[in-house]
C-alpha cells in the first residue's frame, strides 16, 4: 500500500483525512463520557492573505461533501486498531472503535456561503454539536478552506488587476501537487478567472478549459512557419499560436503570413501568446504589426510569471494584453503559500445543561485572543449595498435596543449603529442535525457572488498597497463579556 490510487481524492473515504490528535482526542472525550457534551467551535483567520484588505471565503462545497461522507469504514478502522502506544499496546481499544463505527454525523453547522468577503477574525464557519465530532472534524474542514481560500482570494486580486481582460489558469504543472492542483483550479475560478488549462479540473468541477500550444510544438517543426500552419490545420477556428521560440516579433510576422492564409480559406487566427521578454513592448509591436496586416481583431496572451502587480505595472506601461495567462503565482500563492485560519473552542454546555460555559483562549497578543459565545456576523451595508462595518455578536444572549461596534483592539473605538441600517447575517444555515439543509450553491453561483462582493467594496480596501482595514467589531455587551472573562482568566479581579 505505498501507492493509493489518486483518482480517490474527494471521494467518500476522507474520514482519515486528520491529525492524530483529534483522533486521540476523541478517544479521551468518549473514555470521561464527554463527547456528546454540546461544543460550539469557529473557524476564522487572523490576518487576511497577501498584506491585503480582504478574503474570498471557499471551499465550503468540499466540506459539505467531506462531512457527508463522514464515516469510519471497516479499513479506516482496521488501520486504527493496528496503531501502537509506546509499549506496544492498541492505542485505541476495540469498544471505542466500535463506537466510531456506528458514529453518524449530527453536528449544525453555518457558514458563509461560498464567495463571500470575509475579514480578519469573523467565522466563516461554526460548527455545533457533539464535542467528540465538533473537534474531529477540525483538521479537514482548516485544511479545504485555509487553502481554496488563500488562492480564490489570490484570483480576485488578479481579477482586479487585470479588469475586464481574459484571465486564463495555467499552474497545474507548478501547483502542490495534484490534489493541489485541482483545489487551486476550483478556488482560482471561484475567485473570478474564466477559464484553466487542467482538464481534470474541468471535467469535475465544470471550469470552461482552454489553452494555447507549448514551445515544443513549434520545436518539433522544420520551422515556426510550418508549425503554426500545421496547428491551424488541426484547430482552424481556435488557434491562438505562440510566437516567443526563437525571435518574438519574427514570429509575429510568421503569425501574420499564417493568419492570411487562414483568412484566405473562411478561417480567422485567435490570437497569439507572449511567454518572453519585456511584454509591455512586445505587445505594444505585436499589436502594430497586426492592426497593421488588418489583424485587430487577433487577441494578444500573454504569460510568463504573472501576477497582480505584474499586471498592473504593464497596464500602466501601455501593455496591449488581452488575455493573461497565469500559472505558478496564482496556484501555489507564492507571496504567501499558507492562508493561517484556524479553528477555536468558544461555548460548552454546563454540565447540567442549565445554559452554556463561553470560552476563550488566551494570548499574549490581544488580537490572538479568542471571542467566546455562539457568534453571528453581521454585516450593515449603505442603500447602494455596500459593506460599511461588520459586528460580530452572541446569538444566545439577547441583543439590546441599542447596537455599539467595539473595536476589539482599541475599545476607545466604537460606533452606534443606527437602527434603519440595513444589514446582512452572514453564516447561514448548511447542516442541522448532521443533514444538508438545501443543496449548495453552484460553483458558478459563487463566482458571480465573489465578483459581485468584491466589486461593492470600496476601492480602498480593494487596493494592493496599505490597504484601508475594513471595520469588524464586537457587538458591545459581547465585548464587555469577554473583556470580563480575560480578566478573569488572568486571575485580575476586575470591575
Ligand atoms: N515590461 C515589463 N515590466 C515588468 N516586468 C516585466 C515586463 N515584461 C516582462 N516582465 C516580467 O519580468 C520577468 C522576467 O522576464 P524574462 O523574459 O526576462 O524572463 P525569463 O523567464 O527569463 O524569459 P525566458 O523565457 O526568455 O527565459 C517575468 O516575470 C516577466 O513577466
Ligand atoms: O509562468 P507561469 O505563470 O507559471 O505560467 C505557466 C508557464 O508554463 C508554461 O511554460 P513553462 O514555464 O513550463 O516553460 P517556459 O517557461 O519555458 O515556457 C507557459 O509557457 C508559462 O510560462
Ligand atoms: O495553454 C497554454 O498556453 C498553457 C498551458 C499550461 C501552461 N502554460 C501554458
Ligand atoms: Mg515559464
Amino acid at each position: 500500500m505505498n501507492s493509493a490510487p489518486l483518482s480517490g481524492l474527494y471521494a467518500p473515504s476522507l474520514s482519515l483525512l486528520t491529525d492524530l490528535y483529534q483522533l486521540t482526542m476523541a478517544y479521551g472525550y468518549w473514555q470521561q463520557g464527554l463527547q456528546d457534551r454540546e461544543a460550539v467551535f469557529h473557524l476564522y483567520f487572523r490576518r487576511a492573505p497577501f498584506q491585503g484588505g480582504y478574503a474570498v471565503a471557499a471551499g465550503l462545497a468540499h466540506v459539505a461533501d467531506f462531512l457527508e461522507n463522514l464515516r469510519f469504514s471497516d479499513d479506516d478502522l482496521t488501520y486504527l486498531a493496528s496503531l501502537r502506544s509506546a509499549k506496544g499496546a492498541p492505542l485505541f481499544p476495540a469498544d471505542f472503535l466500535a463506537y466510531l463505527k456506528t458514529m453518524e454525523f449530527r453536528c449544525d453547522v453555518d457558514a458563509m456561503p461560498e464567495g463571500t468577503v470575509a475579514f480578519a477574525n469573523e467565522p466563516l464557519l461554526r460548527v455545533r454539536g457533539p464535542l467528540l465530532q465538533a473537534q474531529l472534524i477540525e483538521t479537514a474542514l482548516l485544511t479545504i478552506i485555509n487553502f481554496q481560500t488563500l488562492i480564490a482570494t489570490k484570483a480576485a486580486r488578479i481579477r482586479e488587476a487585470a479588469g475586464t481582460d481574459t484571465v486564463l489558469e495555467f499552474g497545474l504543472r507548478r501547483a502542490q501537487g495534484p490534489d493541489g492542483g485541482l483545489s487551486a483550479s476550483r478556488a482560482a475560478y471561484l475567485g473570478g478567472v474564466d477559464a484553466t488549462s487542467n482538464v481534470l479540473a474541468g471535467q469535475r468541477f465544470g471550469i470552461p478549459v482552454k489553452g494555447t500550444h507549448a514551445h515544443s510544438w513549434v520545436m518539433a517543426f522544420e520551422d515556426e512557419e510550418t508549425a503554426f500552419t500545421a496547428y491551424a490545420q488541426a484547430f482552424p477556428d481556435d488557434s491562438v499560436f505562440l510566437v516567443d521560440t526563437y525571435d518574438t516579433l519574427e514570429g509575429v510576422r510568421h503569425a501574420i503570413k499564417v493568419a492570411r492564409t487562414m483568412r484566405a480559406n473562411g478561417h480567422e487566427l485567435g490570437g497569439i501568446r507572449l511567454d518572453s521578454g519585456d511584454l509591455a513592448y512586445l505587445s505594444r509591436e505585436a499589436r502594430e504589426l497586426l492592426n497593421e496586416a488588418g489583424f485587430p481583431g487577433v487577441r494578444i496572451v500573454a504569460s510568463n510569471d504573472l501576477e497582480e502587480n505584474l499586471i498592473t505595472s504593464l497596464k500602466l506601461q501601455g501593455a496591449k494584453i488581452d488575455t493573461w495567462g497565469i500559472g505558478t503565482q496564482l496556484v501555489t500563492a507564492y507571496n504567501q503559500p499558507a492562508l493561517g485560519g484556524v479553528y477555536k473552542l468558544a461555548a460548552l454546555r454546563k454540565p447540567d445543561d442549565s445554559g452554556w460555559d463561553f470560552t476563550i483562549k488566551l494570548s499574549e497578543q490581544l488580537a490572538k485572543t479568542s471571542t467566546p459565545g455562539i457568534l453571528q456576523v453581521r454585516r450593515y451595508e449603505s442603500e447602494k449595498g455596500q459593506p460599511r462595518a461588520d459586528m460580530l455578536y452572541n446569538t444566545a444572549e439577547p441583543l439590546p435596543a441599542q447596537l455599539t461596534i467595539v473595536d476589539p483592539l482599541d475599545a476607545t473605538r466604537r460606533r452606534a449603529v443606527r437602527p434603519e441600517t440595513a444589514f446582512r447575517e452572514l453564516l447561514e444555515p448548511v447542516f442541522r442535525q448532521g443533514q444538508l439543509v438545501q443543496p449548495l450553491p453552484t460553483l458558478a453561483e459563487s463566482r458571480t457572488r465573489a465578483h459581485r462582493e468584491v466589486l461593492a467594496l470600496d476601492p480602498s480596501i480593494r487596493r494592493f498597497l496599505n490597504p484601508h482595514t475594513y471595520p469588524v467589531g464586537l457587538e458591545e455587551t459581547l465585548h464587555d463579556y469577554r473583556t470580563r472573562l480575560i480578566r478573569e482568566k488572568r486571575g485580575v479581579q476586575g470591575g
